[in-house]
């Protein structure tokens, strides 16, 4: 019976969850954006209504009520084109992290205006008790909340589905230029679903406070139930994200009454992170899917030391430190030089790897547990060794982390790891047993070679340790940019697929990289918790922390490494405390000019301070050498000169491909029903096919892109068909892509280094200490040779001309010396000598290099010059295999092409008997 009861009772904590939910949804639906301060315009509207007008005011319940509400549904509507609008074309991390500079915002607000402690509220629903018989009594207020809950969802639901604003809504979160060409404007319709988003948060946040009590993180938090629930909608089924919040608020239910002594204290916060950690695992991918969108990220730094500005800046911070600053100024330069540290984990993390985490206080915390925890306790172990263990522990923590992140990327991870900072912050870092609780874990004064650096009896000490700390880290996350690791890290975050065809682990490069940015802030960790005598995990390493440090590092350079340290001035610990203590008291308003100074820099420079700093610098240098450098000019040639010289062409290694008997289905559509192909070293074999005939899939699954149904792939005697795209590209299979999928975040010169240097795993932590820039392998440097790319090899390859880029593409697919060599649609976009000139290429790479290759194009002519044979497929079938010239006066090849009959063709061909050259 008492299980029913909880049920019950679950159903209006859930029903909270689903209206806040929905509230994300509608915005999603409309502006594409996951609204990751919903929870904060549930607390402002929380805040008017309970303590702004019913008790300092004195209103009644209609009005206050009304008034709140209106007043969320104004501001989120004005959030929309203060803020959101004007980042509508930036990246799609730059808009989640807009969100976040909101929630700063309003939480700063909120805590001038409100103070932080816990404040009760008075019911609003109607109270009363509902008897269902045997014991069973239903709260009539719950089954309000449930009822309200329903009828949101099923007026949602109706709008969606029949109101044509709302129809053109949805359709403007996938094409806002769709909507534009039926008469929509995107804008409007984008502003009304954030200010109707706005109005059901603040109804959610007033009908929810008098259970959950209010204060300024906790609705904040809430909203991380609700974006569990919207996931299991898929932030798009109005019905399961019901069905979703719902069962998250019976689960929490039961958690705290029946089932509470068979579970850890605190478990009821992870149950959101664990419904969403199920949700991934079932849903996600490993690969995303062909045509998933390439997003336009941060750009990055090159990760080149300037050490005629690096030396002197360094030498200069750490003599003012040490000898003029004050122990005050010194503790705000160790604060921001620690929280720099931690914020380097972001630049690894989500600046080069391209995963938004918002739990790397989480891991810091990690740090600090295990640091002190062996420093402290019964262990006694000295600082140093604290120091390594919080850093390995952290890193093995962050490889756990990174396995959901294998299956899901972009925002669902910023969701997921949101959730896990809370979930770590209840089960764990809250937990006496494991933390010492509010008491914290006491620690001994931190000594470095016997030197004692208490951070409280000699602060400049401890500030001059963490600053050389800071510096070490970043020397090493520099090298780490400009080595072949960084490279692998940058492919998987620009492009996964493009990554796993050019032999990059996208698994282990993602593990590698949680692993190195969970160090980093494990290490950062320690440094944090050793601040204090006593290390308290549950008040020092918060989520909003997360969140914060995340802000701060995209306001100071998500892609630089000295973006951290920019950012960190604007801290609370920061340049703002001194300024509070010695010039004017703004203390408390700190965080609000941070929060509004990440809004504006993200509005004005998306890519952070760094990105202006590192442009002006080069600008100014371009001035200063008044045309390019002597020196690096020089450099330059010395490096064309040992390219050249390594430009001869060495035969690759003869591996013939066998295809046989290969099937792909796309659900219910037949995308490709046993296909055989053979292809022998130094033959070119043809595949056409008119549009939809199956091309495209054929080299998907040949590669290991698409898993097919039936049929056997070998390459040589080794069978690949089961094996990851990345194996099989080491195997020597290699492919470009119809739409080239190049990594537009680095140079032409390191998009052909990726693919052509050795992938070893070993580099991941030999390059910090000493990166390496290899020439060019035989390979690579024949294919700069033979595809005339000398000239743009430091270049972008957004700056250079598209034929270009194709040539690119494919020297990038032959920098690694494969033996087989898939090509789909390489001359898509040329004009007919282009076309010509690469067809002669591709007969090159067969003749002289040795290579097995199969060319996908829809130029006839090409194909008829090049190829050895052709294949034809049409509706996913084989329909004909031949010469060239025997393909040409094929009936059944013309009959596809022309969608005829072949009877009819045959007689065509018999009044005209000259083969058709389009075909
Ligand atoms: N991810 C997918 N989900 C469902 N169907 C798909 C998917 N990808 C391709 N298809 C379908 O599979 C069939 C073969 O498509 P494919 O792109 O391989 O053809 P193609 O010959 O390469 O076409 P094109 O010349 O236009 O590039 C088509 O019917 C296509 O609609």
């Amino acid at each position: 019976m008492t299980w029913i009861q909880y049920v019950l009772l679950g159903l209006g904590m859930g029903s909270a969850y689903v209206l806040l939910a929905q509230g994300i949804v509608s915005i999603y639906r409309a502006s594409g954006v996951v609204n990751f301060a919903h929870g904060g315009l549930a607390m402002a509207g929380a805040y008017l209504y309970h303590v702004e007008f019913r008790t300092t005011l004195g209103w009644s319940e209609v009005p206050s009520f009304i008034v709140a509400v209106l007043a969320v549904t104004l501001l989120a509507g004005l959030i929309h084109p203060l803020v959101m609008r004007p980042l509508r074309r930036s990246a799609a991390l730059t808009q989640v992290i807009a969100t976040l500079g909101i929630l700063i915002v309003l939480q700063a607000i909120a805590s001038l205006r409100w103070g932080t402690a816990l404040v009760s509220a008075q019911p609003v629903l109607p109270s009363g008790s509902i008897h269902l018989g045997n014991d069973l009594v239903l709260p009539a207020d719950r089954l309000w909340l449930t009822a309200i809950a329903v009828l949101v969802t099923a007026a949602l639901y109706l709008y969606g589905q029949r109101a044509l604003s709302g129809i053109a809504a949805r359709a403007g979160a996938e094409n806002q230029r769709s909507i534009s060409a039926l008469g929509w404007s995107p804008d409007r319709l984008s502003t009304t679903s954030w200010a109707a988003g706005g109005g059901l948060a603040a109804v959610a946040g007033i009908l929810v406070t008098p259970y959950s009590g209010l204060n300024i993180t906790v609705l904040t938090f809430i909203v991380i139930a609700a974006l569990a629930a919207a996931l299991v909608g898929d932030f798009s089924n109005y019905w399961l994200v019901l069905v979703g919040g719902l069962s998250i608020g019976i689960v929490r239910s039961l958690i705290a009454g029946p089932l509470e002594q068979y579970v850890p204290t605190g478990s009821e916060d992870a149950v959101p992170f664990f419904l969403i950690l199920i949700m991934m695992i079932i849903r996600g991918r490993g690969i995303p899917m062909r045509g998933a969108v390439a997003d336009r990220l941060p750009s990055l730094g090159s990760g080149r030391i300037r050490l005629g500005l690096a030396i002197p800046a360094a030498v200069v911070t750490l003599v003012l430190v040490m000898f003029v600053f004050s122990d005050d100024w010194n503790i705000t330069i160790g604060v921001m030089a620690m929280v720099s540290i931690i914020m380097v984990s972001v630049v690894v993390l989500t600046g080069f790897t391209g995963q938004l985490s918002l739990a790397q206080y989480a891991l810091a915390g990690f740090g600090g547990l295990f640091g002190a925890r062996i420093a402290g306790g019964a262990w006694h172990l000295p600082f140093s060794v604290a120091l390594v263990v919080g850093t390995i522990g952290a890193a093995v923590c962050g490889v756990i982390l990174a396995l959901p992140a294998l299956r899901t990327r972009g925002v669902n991870l910023a969701v997921i790891t949101l959730g896990m900072g809370l979930a770590v912050q209840s089960l764990i870092f809250n937990n006496n047993q494991l933390t010492g609780g509010t008491a914290g874990v006491r620690l001994d004064p931190p000594t470095v070679f016997g030197h004692n650096i208490d951070p409280i009896l000699s602060p400049t000490d401890y500030t001059v340790f963490t600053l050389i700390c800071l510096i070490v880290v970043m020397v090493l996350v520099a090298n780490m940019r400009r080595g072949a690791s960084g490279r692998r890290l940058i492919a998987v975050r620009t492009n996964e697929r493009a990554a796993s065809a050019l032999g990059i682990d996208v698994v282990r490069a993602k593990i590698v990289g949680f692993a190195i940015s969970s160090g980093i802030a494990g290490f950062g960790g320690v440094l944090w918790a050793y601040q204090y005598p006593n290390v308290v995990l549950g008040t020092g390493f918060q989520p909003m922390d997360s969140i914060n440090a995340v802000g701060l590092t995209v306001a100071g350079g998500l892609g630089w490494v000295f973006g951290p340290a920019l950012g960190s001035g604007l801290h609370p610990g920061g340049i703002g405390r001194v300024i509070s203590e010695h010039v004017v008291a703004i203390e408390s308003y700190i965080p609000l000019v941070g929060g509004v100074a990440l809004l504006l820099i993200l509005i004005t420079h998306p890519d952070g301070q760094a990105s202006v700093i590192a442009h002006g610098g080069k600008r100014i240098a371009k001035l200063w050498a008044r045309g390019p450098k002597a020196g690096a000019s020089d450099a330059a040639a010395a490096d064309r000169e040992r390219d050249e010289r390594l430009g001869h062409v060495d035969p690759v290694e003869p591996e013939t491909l066998s295809v046989r008997g290969l099937g792909v289905r796309y659900g219910g559509v037949v995308a490709l029903d046993g296909v055989d192909l053979q292809i022998e070293p130094g033959s070119v074999i043809g595949l056409m096919g008119p549009n939809g005939a199956g091309k495209t899939t054929f080299i998907d699954a040949v590669t290991g892109f698409v898993r097919p149904v039936t049929g056997t792939i070998h390459i040589g005697g080794a069978e690949v068909t089961r094996r990851a795209a990345w194996r099989r590209s080491r195997l020597g299979m290699s492919r470009s892509f119809q739409s080239l999928e190049l990594i537009d975040d680095i140079t032409v010169r390191e998009n052909l280094l990726a693919a052509a240097e050795e992938q070893n795993g070993r580099h991941y932590l030999t390059d910090m200490i000493w990166p390496r820039k290899p020439p060019f392998s035989a390979a690579a440097a024949a294919a700069v040779r033979e595809f005339g790319l000398a000239e743009v090899l430091d270049r972008m390859p957004s700056e250079i001309p598209y034929g270009t880029r194709r040539l690119v593409a494919i020297a990038r697919a032959v920098a690694s010396s494969p033996s087989i060599l898939l090509l789909d649609e390489p001359g898509a976009g040329l004009d007919e000598t282009e076309s010509a000139e690469l067809g002669r290429l591709v007969r090159g790479l067969a003749d002289r290099w040795g290579m097995s290759v199969l060319l996908v194009e829809h130029d006839v002519r090409m194909l008829m010059e090049t190829c050895d044979r052709i294949l034809v497929l049409d509706f996913g079938e084989p329909i004909f295999e031949g010469t060239p010239s025997e393909v040409a006066e094929e009936p059944a090849v013309l009959a596809a092409y022309l969608g005829r009959s072949e009877a009819d063709v045959a007689a065509d061909e018999q009044t005209d008997p000259e083969p058709s050259p389009t075909l």
